[in-house]
């Protein structure tokens, strides 16, 4: 793709679009319709209708917090997701390559304009600059190192929204881990913000970057023999995908899953309360997105279950998957 070099175009799998639909048949999350942009025909999914205005009354249709469709001549916002990324402009830069249209079974559906609000460009975390590299072999093998532990390396990667127990629960499975002779590590994100991560803050670009470095320093410490507890909210799924590549087999996906409200009810660090205020711009789960793990390895629902259950739920898992007979 060629592009101007002060204004390349954003690189994501996933968006904001304002779109105008059209279709016989409303559109629905988790359909997929083929988007025409500019030369480009994708395929897309809906991942999330945030919120849909009645072009006749100009009324915010009423289906709740989560609208499930969005009906014939209706104006949505919406989230939609492709499988690769894309290179796309945004309307507000370019709003003659920053719009598309919407194809089901060569009718058009819809109509609309991009928008990256709370979603990173990725383009710096895929981008490599360094050339003539060679990776060094070591010697010491990882059978060799797991014989030693008693355990395989691996990452065991804590992913939910603040409040959620992530922290908690690590820091429990860490001492209790310990104990059992475990070669354990917790990398939590309010600790790595203040050394490694210390120049980045919680824009999308800064959360992406974030977790890529956390996702490479996790994947060393598993190759190093160590079984890594990593406590990042890690909102977007294909931060979440980067990390698990860059830890290969060793990765475990686990959803620390309690709803808004019930975060929101704990506030143990009162973030919530400041972001209502608006003293706190950019909240995940307030005024930032959460991407819910599609297909987690482990979900630990702490909404319901105590911290004692969610700990001895997390440790059968981890005995199961990486201790070995010495
Ligand atoms: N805007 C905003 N959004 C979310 N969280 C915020 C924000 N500002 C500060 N904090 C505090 O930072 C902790 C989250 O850091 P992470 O490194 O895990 O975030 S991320 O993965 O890069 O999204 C998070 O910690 P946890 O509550 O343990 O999740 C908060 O304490
Ligand atoms: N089942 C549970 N698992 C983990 N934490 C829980 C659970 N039930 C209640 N909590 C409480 O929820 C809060 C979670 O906070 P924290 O661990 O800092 O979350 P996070 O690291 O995800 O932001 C703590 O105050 C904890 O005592």
């Amino acid at each position: 793709m060629i592009s101007h070099v002060e204004m390349p175009p954003v690189e994501t799998d996933v968006f904001r679009a304002r779109l105008f639909w059209l279709g016989r048949t409303p559109l629905t999350v988790g359909a997929g319709y083929l988007m025409k942009l500019a030369t480009r025909q994708v395929r897309v999914t809906v991942d999330r209708i945030e919120k849909v205005i009645d072009a006749g009354s100009l009324a915010g249709a009423d289906q709740g917090d989560q609208p499930q469709v969005v009906e014939r001549n209706a104006v949505a916002e919406v989230v939609l997701r492709s499988r690769g990324l894309l290179a796309l402009d945004e309307f507000r830069d370019l709003p003659n390559t920053g719009r598309f249209v919407l194809i089901e079974d060569y009718d058009t559906v819809g109509g609309g304009i991009i928008a990256m609000d709370g979603y990173p460009d990725q383009r710096s975390a895929v981008t490599r600059k360094s050339t003539n590299i060679t990776a060094v072999e070591h010697r010491v093998t990882a059978e060799a190192r797991a014989r030693r532990n008693g355990h395989t390396g691996g990452v065991l990667w804590l992913t939910g929204l603040s409040g959620a127990g992530k922290s908690t629960l690590a820091i429990e499975l860490e001492q209790r881990l310990f104990a059992k002779g475990y070669q354990v590590f917790v990398l939590d994100g309010d600790n790595v913000r203040h050394g490694l991560n210390a120049n980045l803050g919680f824009s999308p670009e800064d959360r992406t970057e974030n977790i890529r470095r956390v996702g490479e320093v996790a994947a060393l410490f598993a190759e190093a023999g160590f079984l890594v507890l990593t406590a990042f909210i890690s909102p977007y799924r294909a931060d979440r995908e980067r990390a698990r590549s860059a830890a290969g087999a060793g990765f475990h996906e686990v959803h620390v899953r309690a709803d808004l409200d019930v975060c929101e009810g704990r506030d143990p660090k009162g973030l919530y309360a400041k972001a209502r205020r608006g003293e706190i711009r950019d909240f995940t789960g307030i005024d930032a997105p959460y991407e819910p793990p599609a297909a987690p390895e482990l979900v630990v629902d702490t909404g319901r279950l105590s911290i004692e259950e969610a700990v001895q739920s997390v440790m059968d898992y981890i005995e199961r998957r990486f201790a070995i007979a010495r």
